[in-house]
């Protein structure tokens, strides 16, 4: 059976991407010519390469029309209902780092934990006649986070799709879910992550899609075990 590994074709995963493919002797190469979305592991007669989008990737593997991919975690979760049923996470790769977090105003100074943050939303509406509002594009990952785990449900999610720090400047929402990585955007932005406000520890993953088909298959295995061992050494996805 031909297994097909998705991988990105453009962003900050790409050239990280390849490296641990090729340390795990997996050295990926381009059917065609650069800007093909096609590629082959050299030596590896029955694998594929799809080239996508970090955020295809997670969709494709979530669908099952690819076998394996490398995106983000955070992608994956936000992506899919249910991520765990229908995926597995077969390593954790050490680059592509960011982290999902809640972050209010630096001038809300009352306000540090999902409690105090819980607190804020059942006054709001009395206070400002409408309720908390949240900009991110992370509306799943937001969803479980203050509903199922803290028990907050009086807010509403204002989609955002880019510049999301902005929001609360600009007046659009009151704070964000988003990811960050050195935390200088939120820091211009005037704004503070809540203390137990981190969401989701993201980095770049080997993700499989549960497939009947993957069981007892020698290859499947293969290609797990290679790229763990090309992984950082905490592997243990
Ligand atoms: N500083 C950062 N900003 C944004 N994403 C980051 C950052 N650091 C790591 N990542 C991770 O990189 C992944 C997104 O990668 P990238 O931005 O290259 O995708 P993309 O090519 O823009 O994909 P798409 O076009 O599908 O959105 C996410 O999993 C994200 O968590
Ligand atoms: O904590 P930091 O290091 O400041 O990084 C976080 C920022 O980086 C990303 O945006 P980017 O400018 O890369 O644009 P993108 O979202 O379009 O990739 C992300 O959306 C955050 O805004």
């Amino acid at each position: 059976m031909t297994i097909t590994i998705a991988l990105p074709s453009k962003g900050r995963m790409k050239d990280d991407c390849s490296a641990i493919f090729e340390r795990a002797g997996m050295p990926i190469v381009a059917v065609g010519n650069d800007r093909s979305y096609r590629g082959r592991v050299e030596g590896w007669d029955d694998v594929e390469v799809a080239f996508l989008s970090a955020s295809e990737i997670s969709r494709e593997i979530g669908n099952g029309s690819v076998d394996f991919g490398v995106t983000g975690e955070d992608l994956v979760r936000e992506g899919l209902a249910d991520a765990d049923r229908r995926v597995e996470f077969c390593a954790r790769l050490g680059f592509g780092h960011a982290d999902v977090v809640v972050a209010v105003p630096d001038i809300w100074l009352d306000v540090d934990t999902m409690a105090d943050l819980g607190d804020v939303a059942a006054d709001f509406r009395t206070r400002h006649g409408r309720r908390l509002t949240v900009a991110t594009k992370y509306w799943r990952l937001t969803q479980q986070f203050f509903s199922s785990q803290h028990g907050i449900q009086l807010y509403r999610i204002v989609e955002s799709l880019g510049a999301t720090e902005g929001a609360p400047a600009s007046g659009s929402a009151d704070i964000i879910v988003d990811i960050t990585s050195t935390g200088s955007t939120l820091k211009a932005n005037h704004l503070k992550i809540l203390s137990d406000g981190t969401i989701l520890r993201s980095e770049a993953c080997l993700v499989r899609a549960r497939k009947e088909s993957h069981e007892g298959d020698p290859m499947v295995q293969r290609i797990i075990a290679a790229v763990q061992n090309a992984g950082p050494k905490s592997n243990g996805a």
